[in-house]
């Protein structure tokens, strides 16, 4: 049985100085009120691989901006992240983003949900950054001048600006992982799913990208090992052998992780 928990809509972020707010303004559209918090709606789901079960009959529905995934190497976090846009599909159930399913919308969840992965180098796919990130926008309908406002606000957002002609695999860690959080966020997804986000940066990165999550005005979901990352989130998930074993705010469901994990 999952921990029942009545949850308010509340909002965590205190940056509303954001590249979301630059980029609109950059673009000519109007400025102010952030997006919506995306509505998640797990529904029975199991994931299996072969003969393993690695998610065993996930419900949950979330509606607030800031959600962690933490637990035991191997207990399906990334397994659960990749359900959310459709990179992994449900064996069984389903998944719902803002009504959307994942099965059937897959397209329409994928332009939704903006997903950026562990290892950025898995995600840099051009020679160089100010290339890469506008990547990003090829799909989308838009006027050279407002593909060009998009990424130099995205760019200068980052403190990427000064580098958009460098090669783009010269990087730093960090800016590596900036580079990889602006090629997603450039296409204004209304929600953002991090997996590990931070586990190869040294402090100092880990911090920027901290600090890039916490500004966000979209929803974001993080999958993380970085407990210290996730205190001012609105709500914490902890897995144990595919299934959400707590499922409450930071302090509770930390202490009820670090208790399993001794
Ligand atoms: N595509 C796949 N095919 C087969 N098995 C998979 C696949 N993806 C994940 N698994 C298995 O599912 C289990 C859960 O993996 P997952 O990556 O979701 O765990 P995790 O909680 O994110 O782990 P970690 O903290 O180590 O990153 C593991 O045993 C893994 O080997």
């Amino acid at each position: 049985m999952q921990p029942k928990v009545k949850w308010s809509t509340k909002m965590s972020y205190s940056s509303v100085a954001t590249f979301h707010t630059c980029a609109q303004g950059a673009a000519g559209g109007e400025i102010l009120s952030p997006p919506a918090a995306t509505r998640i709606e797990i529904s029975s789901v199991f994931q299996r691989f072969a003969e393993a079960e690695v998610l065993c009959g996930i419900d949950l529905e979330v509606t607030q901006r800031r959600v962690a995934v933490v637990g035991a190497n191997g207990s399906g976090k990334s397994t659960f992240a990749r359900l959310l846009n459709g990179l992994v599909l449900p064996s069984a159930g389903t998944v719902r983003i803002d009504g959307l399913c994942t099965a059937r919308d897959t397209k329409a969840v994928r332009r939704k949900v903006g997903f950026v992965f562990q290892n950025p180098d898995t995600q840099i796919v051009f020679p160089t950054v100010e290339e890469d990130v506008a990547f990003g926008l090829k799909g989308l309908k838009l006027s050279a001048p407002e593909r060009a406002a998009r990424v130099e606000a995205v760019l200068d957002h980052y403190g990427l600006g000064a580098l958009r002609g460098q090669s783009a695999h010269k990087l730093s860690g960090g800016q590596k992982q900036l580079l990889a959080i602006a090629g997603v966020l450039i296409t204004k997804p209304d929600c953002v799913i991090f997996d590990e986000p931070t586990t190869l940066l040294d402090l100092r990165n880990a911090r920027k990208v901290a600090q890039a999550i916490a500004e966000l005005p979209q929803t974001a979901v993080v999958v993380t090992h970085d407990l210290g990352l996730v205190a001012a989130f609105d709500r914490v998930l902890v897995f144990d052998k595919g299934r959400v074993v707590a499922d409450d705010v930071p302090n509770r469901a930390l202490d009820a992780y670090v208790r399993r994990m001794q």
